[in-house]
């Protein structure tokens, strides 16, 4: 067996890959977390760990920290997310047959704020080099390349991309995003429960809100989409990170979306979220007077259930952080963001971690603590989540769970796997979306609302909707 975790970290120079990390995104199966030009991008796996249960995020927090205590780090840039870094993605239930697990990558290209580097991560003996890690990198890239010159990466359309780089020189090209192919043939199924069923389950979360047992509910469904042409997983996340530029485009070993819900973003002492709680559908401004920034503000920050519904999510995120914390604030006025599908009412959250025995939490010690928000699961938390089983009959899987990444000092940034989907075979998607559910809650409009939420998804997979 082995020998010791080394990484070596040299810098990048950006301008080579003018498109940003988009431009990495060549293989289906790319470690994924951009956001604009900035982010992760991991090729390969040489570690991974596994768990289900009530534990997961404690058991991965001390299976990393165990394996970086010891690791040769040689690191030239030293920033969050240099050095020994772990992808990962969490079932949303302690309950859930879902495996999460924590994946630890050959490659990681990395950029931030005009810096780039590279990393290169192994277990074995030998030299670790800047000329062998930028082969490395080669190396994936150009497989990448060769795969969808197969057409097994279906359809890749990176414009340029690694166009025989000169030996030890890693580049890839500019990321050009083409107007979608439509998939031809997909096809929409059913999944856990039928349109009707589910907005029957949205009534009867309604009726127990009324009853006083629980404040607000969020709940959430599947449905599954068939692609013969094959399930291109690396045009998704550049279809995603191209347009959703707001959000943080994830891919975990089949995991793919792109949410717009920060959990947690640890930075040394700081911590920040980004909370959601109130949803509008961009398409039901048409044809409204005024702007459609002040539609969105009339219907969102003027109302009083919105407002409530979103009150209750940053109480649960603010109250569950406290402990952990020395100094909070969090905007007084949620703001409105904007995005291509959807508007939603939205606050920033930041806090000054507090040391304990001369050490702030990591990143997955603090999602023990917060997850799952009241965005995704309700209040109060237990009964909403006895609740969620009883009435969606679905295993919510990693949907609606932490996904992102985390680096040897505890660094990390951890959104909710919101708008996304799980590639279940080369040609089959499920994809899940969620509202939360309160008093005066129409079923009607909240499976309208799912539609929106769905539609990133569908259309970066080349199904209209
Ligand atoms: C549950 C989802 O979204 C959550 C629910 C929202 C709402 O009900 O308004 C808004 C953002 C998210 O916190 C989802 O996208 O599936």
């Amino acid at each position: 067996m082995t020998s010791t975790f080394r990484t070596l970290t040299v810098p990048l120079d950006a301008e080579t890959f003018p498109g940003g990390l988009p431009s990495f995104l060549v293989r289906d199966d790319v470690l994924c977390w951009t956001r604009r030009e900035a982010g992760l991008v991991g090729f390969g796996e040489i570690a991974r760990f596994t768990a289900t249960g009530p534990e997961r995020f404690l058991e991965a927090d001390i299976w990393w920290r165990h394996l970086v205590l010891e690791a040769d780090i040689e690191d030239a840039v030293d920033c969050p997310g240099t050095g020994p870094v772990a992808f990962g993605s969490f079932a949303f239930s302690k309950a859930s047959a879902h495996e999460s697990r924590l994946l630890v990558p050959e490659i990681v290209v990395g950029l931030r704020d005009g810096q780039a580097w590279l990393t290169q991560l192994t277990f074995d003996d030998g030299e670790l080099t800047e000329a062998g890690a930028r082969a490395a990198l080669d190396r994936w890239l150009r497989s990448g390349r060769a795969a969808e010159d197969n057409g097994s990466a279906d359809g890749a359309v990176v414009d340029g991309a690694v166009d025989d780089p000169a030996p030890g020189a890693a580049q890839a090209g500019a990321a050009v995003v083409r107007p979608l192919p439509l998939a031809a043939g997909a096809t929409l199924h059913t999944g856990s429960l039928s349109e009707e069923d589910w907005m029957a389950a949205v009534a009867a979360g309604v009726k127990e809100i009324r009853t006083g047992a629980l404040e607000k509910l969020v709940l959430a469904r599947d449905i599954v989409a068939t692609v013969p042409t094959g399930v291109n997983a690396a045009q998704v996340l550049r279809e995603l990170s191209a347009r959703y530029r707001e959000c943080w485009t994830y891919g975990v070993d089949g995991l793919v979306g792109a949410t717009p819900e920060m959990l947690i973003q640890v930075e040394g002492r700081t911590a920040q979220a980004r909370v959601l709680a109130g949803t509008l559908d961009r398409r039901d401004a048409d044809g409204m007077a005024g702007s459609p920034l002040e539609f969105a503000e009339r219907v969102l920050a003027g109302s009083e259930k919105q407002r409530h519904e979103h009150d209750i999510a940053i109480q649960s995120l603010t109250t569950q952080l406290a402990p952990f914390s020395e100094a909070m604030n969090a905007h007084s006025e949620p703001f409105i963001l904007e995005l291509p599908n959807v508007w939603h009412l939205a606050s920033d959250v930041k806090a000054e971690l507090a040391e304990v025995e001369g050490h702030v939490p990591t990143c997955l010690a603090l999602i023990n603590a917060l997850h799952p928000t009241a965005a995704v699961c309700g209040t109060p938390t237990t009964v909403a989540g006895a609740l969620i089983r009883k009435l969606e009959h679905l295993d919510r899987g990693p949907y609606a769970g932490p996904v992102g990444w985390l680096d040897a000092a505890g660094n990390g940034e951890w959104g909710i796997a919101l708008r996304g989907a799980v590639i279940e075979s080369p040609q089959t998607v499920r994809l899940y979306a969620g509202c939360g559910v309160v008093d005066g809650s129409v079923p009607e409009t909240e499976l309208a609302e799912t539609w929106a939420k769905f539609r990133p998804m569908l259309e970066s997979l080349g199904i209209s909707s």
